[in-house]
């Protein structure tokens, strides 16, 4: 193990006995994370009991139901294999924490949308109150684990407010760990149970030691422990920052270039295929598209940025900023290309809209590009028709009244359970999110069914513009020139 010589974290002297082997873990927190890691753990150690705990009674009450609150492609058969056995979900926070010898805090970290640090800083509020619910409700020793992606010393934080609760009762004695969670969702199964590496830091102390390795343990049940990287917290807690600072980094990396393509006549694909082929590039995260979504890569480079800010490094913040610059340049730069591509003019044309979802294999839409991308047609007057497999008609209503209005949602937003109907008299169709499924229409039969001249906007190069243009569209992709435009006002 390898721990720097500095402690990051002031050791709290206490005669109790760390945790070293773990029995009973809770995870706080049932969402995205909380949950599919819970279920992984469960499958993996039969030997360990596993509790899953929210304050959200009804996601607790799906959690124990036939309809999970997540769809994840895997989870459902391995919650139904440990379900009731040696994994449990309850909305009784204090009593399960009190029972657990590892503690996971993986609520949600949100950009504040308040006050100091608002649109940039995380807001802690949810980490700090589990926080201050652990020294409420433990009557023994505990191991915290920081699963929750958090700033820079959060950790601090949280051993201050339990060692609070330790001064004040002497059977608690707790140690804090960063162990940030890297799955990806719609392929969280398969990170969980083949991780590129799992990461824990903990503080450089006998105790510190030994509860990072308590929590090696579990995971050894099923990583190689080549792939278990210990560190001190402040490393753990910086480099999720800084892993998805640069997955983003590329996204919005091959993206600038997409733009350069439709400039020059140069093909974003081929451009990715040419210079991914470099093994110390790589090939992957190179995909051209609409922008990333997702709940954490803008709330994670925006944090980030504050980080640096905070420790007066402007030039640094500047830097990662232009990861969120060229994103929203993106969505824009995408909208824009579809309202002069239908001749300057969208007002109360048929748009369909193809994929809500951040991404595919997930019904997350939490900072889906469709949601920006539908908002400046809605600006424009356009009216949409969104077709998504798997989100719900509420929440892309509720998603898009966010950047519009309730009102103009209600007017101009139909919801389609069918593909075919959704482009029925629409004058163009915009692929939004990587669905399998879009590759596989009838494309020729969609056409005959579309006011016309049709167009389709490839914002996640899926489709094969060749077939498009023998069907008859009008085809334009983000990262190739622009052959057919009619920009009467360029
Ligand atoms: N969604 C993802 O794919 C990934 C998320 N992360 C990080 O993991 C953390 C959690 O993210 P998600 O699971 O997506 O969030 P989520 O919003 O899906 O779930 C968080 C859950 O915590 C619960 N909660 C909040 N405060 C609570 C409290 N005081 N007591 C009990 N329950 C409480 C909420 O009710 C909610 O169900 C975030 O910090 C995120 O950045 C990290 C890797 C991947
Ligand atoms: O901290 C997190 O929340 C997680 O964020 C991302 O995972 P996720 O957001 O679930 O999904 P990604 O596959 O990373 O996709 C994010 C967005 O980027 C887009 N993307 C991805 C890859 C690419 O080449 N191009 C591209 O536009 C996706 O369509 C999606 O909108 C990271 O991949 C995870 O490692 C990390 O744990």
């Amino acid at each position: 193990m390898a721990f720097k010589e500095d402690s990051p974290l002031a050791s709290i002297d206490n005669n109790l006995t760390m945790i070293e082997k773990v029995e009973k873990i809770t995870c706080v927190g049932a969402g995205y994370v909380g949950g599919p890691t819970s279920v992984m753990i469960a499958h993996k150690c039969p030997h360990i009991r596993v509790t899953v705990v929210d304050m959200n009674e009804e996601k607790i009450q799906q959690w124990n139901s036939e309809k999970l609150p997540i769809f994840e492609p895997g989870l459902e058969a391995i919650v139904k294999e440990c379900r009731g056995k040696n994994l449990f979900f309850s909305a009784d926070v204090g009593k399960s924490i009190n029972e657990a010898d590892l503690i996971f805090i993986s609520v949600n970290t949100p950009t504040k949308m308040y006050g100091r640090g608002k649109g940039m800083a995380p807001d802690l509020k949810y980490v700090e109150s589990v926080s201050r619910t652990i020294a409420a409700n433990s009557d023994s020793p505990k191991i915290i684990v920081e699963k929750s992606t958090v700033p820079v010393k959060a950790a601090q934080s949280i051993k201050t407010i339990l060692k609070e609760a330790q001064a004040h009762n002497s059977s608690l004695y707790f140690q804090v760990l960063s162990n940030p969670e890297f799955l990806a969702e719609g392929t969280a199964m398969n990170d969980l149970a083949n991780p590129d590496r799992v990461l824990i830091g903990g503080e450089d102390t006998a105790d510190g030691h030994k509860a990072v390795q308590a929590l090696v343990d579990v995971y050894s049940n099923w990583v190689p422990t080549e792939r278990i990287i210990t560190t001190n917290t402040w490393s753990s807690e910086l480099s999720k920052l800084v892993a998805n600072a640069f997955l983003a980094q590329r996204i919005s990396s091959i993206n600038a270039v997409s733009a350069i393509c439709e400039a020059t006549g140069a093909d974003v694909q081929e451009v990715a295929h040419a210079v991914g082929c470099d093994t110390r590039i790589g090939n992957k995260f190179l995909q051209a598209s609409v922008g990333f979504g997702g709940s954490c890569f803008q709330k994670d480079v925006k944090s980030l940025v504050y980080l640096c800010e905070t420790y007066n490094l402007q030039t640094v913040a500047n830097y990662f900023h232009g990861i969120i610059e060229i994103n929203d340049y993106q969505r824009r730069r995408f909208s824009d290309t579809i309202i002069s591509e239908m001749f300057n003019t969208v007002s109360n044309k048929k748009i369909a809209i193809f994929g809500f979802a951040f991404k595919k294999n997930t019904a997350d839409t939490r900072e889906s590009s469709a949601i920006h991308v539908g908002g400046h047609l809605l600006e424009e007057h356009a009216e949409l028709v969104v077709y998504d497999p798997k989100v719900p008609e509420e929440v892309i209503r509720h998603e898009l009244g966010l950047v519009s209005s309730p009102e103009k949602v209600s007017k101009l937003v139909t919801v389609a359970s069918d593909p075919y109907e959704a482009a029925k008299d629409a004058h163009s169709i915009v692929i939004l999110t990587e669905w399998d499924e879009f590759k596989t229409y009838d494309y020729g039969r969609i056409f005959e069914t579309m006011k016309k001249p049709a167009s389709i906007f490839d914002g996640r190069l899926i489709l094969d513009r060749k077939t498009l243009q023998t069907a008859g569209f009008r085809v334009f992709t983000i990262g190739t020139a622009k052959t057919q435009s009619l920009n009467l006002f360029p």
